[in-house]
């Protein structure tokens, strides 16, 4: 089976290659592909198909479909680095030209744009902010704010530099309110317009960035700022751990731009992967 693989700010990727839809992905496939120790190892599988050879791209403006699956195995609406590394991917392999075009996603066509600079810029449509929720890391408590970015978040603002948390058991939260699960952010003010932010996502532990959540996180601190909706328009500047991107609210939208890159390619063995 060939793949690819590839990083957004260290948030990476698998990259499966299937045009015409004929993989079948299973679960556990996708969990023993992103093992880190016995597999290939990513915090994600990206499947590119053909848009018109998946039912789940049905209507939408685009030529290719980004089939996203978490490194548990788990199916989310959307991943905003992963789009971009999927972009990266489509015109490196020849298969979409530069410039500006629709990638199919679980939540709806998301207009791609790659720079000169290598950047990759992704329209992440319009971030909904449903209010308030609290996270718990041990025996303390994070109240933090719900954003949807086609995927659920919950952005909490920190006053420790984010270094310092223990992430490495997953954050409580309330299953009342997120019952399909809840990607949880922390984030601090460093500067006019400038956070830094560390993410423990849903299906995949703690990553190195997380697009959507980058976006999550802008709203949640352009809100902080505001001290009430509407969230003021604003280009921010997320710190992550595996580097830096922007965040542009308009108002009407969320663009998230940063660097796409793919790192090697090859075959791998379905069948030696291990089972355990
Ligand atoms: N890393 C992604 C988000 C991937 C999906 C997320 N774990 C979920 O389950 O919603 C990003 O860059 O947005």
């Amino acid at each position: 089976m060939r793949f690819l693989k590839g990083h957004g700010t260290e948030n990476d990727f698998v990259i499966l290659p299937d045009p015409d839809g004929e993989l079948e992905l299973t679960p556990s496939f996708v969990a023993r592909l992103c093992d880190r120790r016995a597999g290939i190892g990513a915090d994600g599988v990206l499947r590119a198909v053909r848009a018109k050879a998946d039912p789940e791209a049905a209507g939408q403006d685009a030529e290719w479909f980004m089939d996203y699956r978490n490194g548990d195995g788990s199916v989310a609406e959307m991943c905003g680095n992963g789009v971009r590394v999927f972009a990266r991917y489509l015109v490196d392999a020849g298969l979409a030209e530069p410039g500006e075009w629709n990638v199919a996603t679980r939540s709806g066509p998301r207009p791609v744009a790659l720079g000169a600079d290598g950047d990759v810029r992704v329209d992440m449509g319009v971030p909904d902010y449903f209010g308030t929720s609290v996270a718990t890391l041990g025996d303390r408590e994070f109240p933090g704010v719900s954003v949807s970015v086609g995927n659920p978040h919950l952005a909490c603002r920190v006053d420790e530099p984010v270094a310092v948390l223990d992430l490495g058991t997953a954050p409580g939260f309330d299953p009342a309110v997120y019952p399909h699960g809840v990607n949880v952010e922390f984030f601090r003010p460093v500067g006019d317009h400038h956070v830094e932010m560390r993410v423990h996502e849903r299906g995949a532990g703690e990553t190195r960035s997380c697009g959507t959540g980058t976006v999550a996180v802008a709203v949640a601190a352009a809100l902080g700022l505001a001290g009430a909706e509407p969230v003021p328009p604003g280009r921010w500047t997320v710190d992550v751990p595996g580097g830096r991107v922007t965040v542009t609210l308009t108002g009407e939208t969320a663009f998230l731009a940063g660097p796409a890159v793919l790192v090697a390619e090859g075959e791998v063995d379905p069948a030696a992967l291990s089972t355990s």
